[in-house]
C-alpha cells in the first residue's frame, strides 16, 4: 500500500473574505517530488503554509506523516524542512554563523549537521562568506542548508526556483534530484512555471484560484500530452461531422485558423485524409504532432477558468 507523507482532505482556506483555497484534495506518496504549479494567487503559499503550520485551515483535513490531532501534527512537522515565501537568513551573518544559529534555535545536537548540510548544498567554500553577498542560486542553496539542518524527511519549498538564471535552475534541480535520491527524501515545491519543474517533479498538482485542477504523475501527463494529428481542409464543419459519423472520433477541436486537431487518434494517418477524398472536401494540409506540455497546462487552466 501507498504510504503517504501528505494527505490533504476538502482543505480549506480563507483569510477574510479572500477563499484561497477552496476545499482541495492533494496526496503527497513517500519519496515524491511533488510539484504544485499554478499562477499568482493560486493558493500554492496558502497550501504549503498549512503544511508548515504557519497558518491553520478553516476546515477539511489535514495529515502528515498519517498524523492529524493537533499537537500529532506539530510533533511530526518536526520531520520537515522548509523555505516558504523568502529563504530565511540573516544578510550580515556568515554562512556558517546562520547555520549555527538555526542549529542552536532548533535544538539540533552536534556540529556536524552544519558541515554536513553545507557539503549537500555545495556551500562549504562559502561558509565565511556573508549571507547578504551570496549570489541569489547561493543564496536558494544556503535556505536549503538551514531547512536540510534537521534531517527532514520532507522538504517544503516555495517557488525555490523563482529569480533563479538558468544555471542556478539547473543547479537547484540536480540538488533535489540528489536528495530525492540519495536521502529519500520527499519534496513538495511550487511555482508558477510548468517548464521548470517539468524536469524535477514526478507528481503534478495544477491549483488555480483555490481550486485543484488535476493531480497527474508525470509518467502520466506525458501520455496526456500524446500524440495529435493537424488536417488543414477546404470545409471543416462537414469534415468534422463525418470524423465523427465514419471514424468515430470525439476528441477533435477546430482550431482557430480552421485546421482540424485530432487529439490521441485511433486511426492511421492516412485515414484521415482518405476520409477527406471519400467526400470530396480538399486536404491542404496534414501532419502528426506532439501536444507540449505548456500547451495542455494552458488548455487545463482555460478549462479550469469555465469550471471555477
Ligand atoms: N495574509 C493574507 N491576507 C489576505 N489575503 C491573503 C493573505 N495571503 C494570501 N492571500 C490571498 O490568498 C490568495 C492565495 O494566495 P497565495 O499566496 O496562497 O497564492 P500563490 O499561488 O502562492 O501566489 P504567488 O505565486 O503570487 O505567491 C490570493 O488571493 C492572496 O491575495
Amino acid at each position: 500500500m501507498k504510504e503517504y507523507v501528505i494527505e490533504a482532505r476538502d482543505l480549506k482556506k480563507s483569510y477574510g473574505d479572500v477563499c484561497a483555497l477552496q476545499g482541495i484534495d492533494i496526496t503527497v506518496g513517500r519519496g515524491e517530488i511533488y510539484g504544485l504549479i499554478g499562477d499568482n494567487g493560486a493558493g500554492k503559499t496558502t497550501f504549503l503554509k498549512l503544511l508548515t503550520g504557519q497558518v491553520w485551515p478553516d476546515g477539511g483535513e489535514l495529515r502528515m506523516f498519517g498524523a492529524f490531532q493537533p499537537k500529532d501534527l506539530e510533533r511530526q512537522r518536526k520531520r520537515t524542512g522548509a523555505i516558504v515565501e523568502a529563504a530565511g537568513f540573516y544578510p550580515r551573518l556568515t554562512v556558517e554563523q546562520n547555520l549555527e544559529y538555526y542549529r542552536i534555535q532548533r535544538g539540533i545536537p552536534g556540529k556536524g549537521r552544519m558541515k554536513e548540510a553545507l557539503k549537500t548544498v555545495g556551500l562549504l567554500d562559502q561558509k565565511r562568506s556573508r549571507g547578504g553577498n551570496l549570489s541569489m542560486g547561493m543564496k536558494q542553496r544556503l535556505g536549503l542548508a538551514i531547512a536540510l539542518l534537521g534531517e527532514p524527511e520532507l522538504l517544503i519549498l516555495d517557488e525555490p526556483i523563482n529569480g533563479l538564471d538558468p544555471s542556478g535552475i539547473i543547479e537547484m534541480r540536480n540538488l533535489l534530484l540528489k536528495l530525492s535520491r540519495e536521502k529519500n527524501i520527499t519534496i513538495i515545491l511550487s511555482s508558477h512555471i510548468l517548464s521548470e519543474l517539468e524536469q524535477t517533479a514526478n507528481v503534478f498538482g495544477f491549483l488555480s484560484r483555490g481550486y485543484l485542477l488535476e493531480q497527474v504523475s508525470a509518467s502520466e501527463l506525458k501520455e496526456r500530452c500524446s500524440a495529435y494529428i493537424s488536417i488543414a481542409v477546404s470545409e471543416p464543419g462537414k469534415y468534422t461531422a463525418f470524423l465523427e459519423k465514419e471514424l468515430k472520433e470525439t476528441g477533435y477541436q477546430v482550431m482557430p485558423d480552421g485546421a482540424v486537431r485530432i487529439c490521441c487518434p485511433t486511426w492511421d494517418i492516412q485515414e484521415y485524409s482518405a476520409l477527406a477524398s471519400r467526400h470530396g472536401i480538399d486536404v491542404y494540409g496534414l501532419e502528426k504532432k506532439q501536444e507540449a506540455l505548456e500547451d495542455y497546462y494552458m488548455n487545463l487552466k482555460n478549462r479550469g477558468k469555465l469550471a471555477c
